[in-house]
């Protein structure tokens, strides 16, 4: 029998994702043996610069890419929000898994929600698309940039000058911890999520047939047109770097999409949001780059990106 070796990030949040494939996948009959691999990447050594300076999303993917190219693994479970737009070469996305939750989640120190905390508390994120939106909205709030693995943040929030920290639901969700540390979760009029927040995608050689049809049998249509739509429009926003951009689709009546982007100044001042309804996700994505770009969105993240490389 074929024994598929699974690469990992050392994290727990990692290893749980790919430990809930692996099960997800063995509960649907696929006959092969699982095998996971830790493998520790450059993102999770530099840990003292804010991501966005260090070269962004790629950071946590490409050394686990160059690990599937070399057939050192045959699988990796990545977090959507995590993959750059281009993969490497010979490899593709062999499902997206249905969502979890998509939601930013604030955490407060006193149990104070986003309106409630007082003029001048510290925020840790280090997401410039998470502070453009909360200063948006609370200007008077004092952002301070906090990394590390989402237990190394709760640590941070606990022992730190830190009053308030943002995460994401998911993250949190599949460690099993929501329900009793979540001070609030921030909807779309607060907080767009991440493109592809919330969702996972399996990636593998293109070339693997066995790999790419065990795979299929986890797809989730609607999540996958969701995720199709988002990252449309973050490729075409963008090109690389990370700055404040957010972007979330649902499935709506028909099978209609709904999609929600938005493009800020990481200081919050300036944003631009569009929310556009259709049926094809890609074009949906393109066409919401379009409106945003029109009305100046694209100045504006060249602006950043100019800030950020300085
Ligand atoms: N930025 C890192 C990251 N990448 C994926 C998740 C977990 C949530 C997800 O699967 O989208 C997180 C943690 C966070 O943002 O709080």
């Amino acid at each position: 029998m074929r024994k598929i070796i699974v690469g990992s990030r050392r994290s727990k949040l990692a290893l749980t994702q790919t430990n809930w494939v692996i099960n997800q996948l063995k509960e649907l009959g696929v006959p092969y043996e699982f095998e996971i691999k830790e493998i520790v990447t450059k993102g999770d050594k530099i840990l003292d610069v804010t991501l966005s300076k260090v070269g962004g999303k790629g950071l946590f993917v490409k050394e686990i890419e160059q690990a599937l190219f070399d057939k050192e693994i045959d699988l990796a479970v990545h977090s959507m929000k995590d993959m750059p737009a281009e993969l490497l070469e010979g490899l593709t996305i062999g499902c997206v898994p249905v969502r979890e939750d998509h939601r930013d989640v604030l955490i407060s120190k006193t149990g104070q929600t986003l309106e409630e905390l007082p003029a001048g508390a510290v925020i840790g994120t280090s997401s410039l698309r998470r502070s453009a939106q909360l200063l948006a909205k609370r200007p008077d709030l004092e952002i301070k940039w906090i990394r590390g693995n989402i237990d190394t943040r709760l640590d941070k929030l606990k022992n730190e000058n830190y009053d308030a920290i943002i995460l994401a639901a998911a993250g949190l969700a599949r460690m099993g911890w929501s329900r009793e540390i979540v001070t609030e979760y921030l909807e779309a009029d607060v907080s767009v999520s991440a493109v592809g927040q919330g969702a996972l995608g399996i990636e593998c050689r293109n070339d693997d047939t066995e790999v790419l049809e065990a795979l299929a049998k986890l797809n989730d249509d609607h999540t996958n047109r969701m995720v199709q739509a988002e990252r449309a429009f973050l490729n075409k926003m963008e090109g690389g770097c990370q700055v404040p951009i957010a972007g979330h689709a649902r499935v709506v009546e028909n099978d209609q999409i709904e999609l929600t982007a938005l493009v800020g100044s990481p200081d919050g001042t300036i944003i631009y949001k569009e929310k556009l309804i259709g049926t094809d996700p890609v074009q949906l994505g393109y066409d919401a780059a379009e409106r945003i770009a029109a009305s100046g969105g694209k100045e504006l993240i060249d602006r950043v990106k100019e800030e950020l490389e300085k």
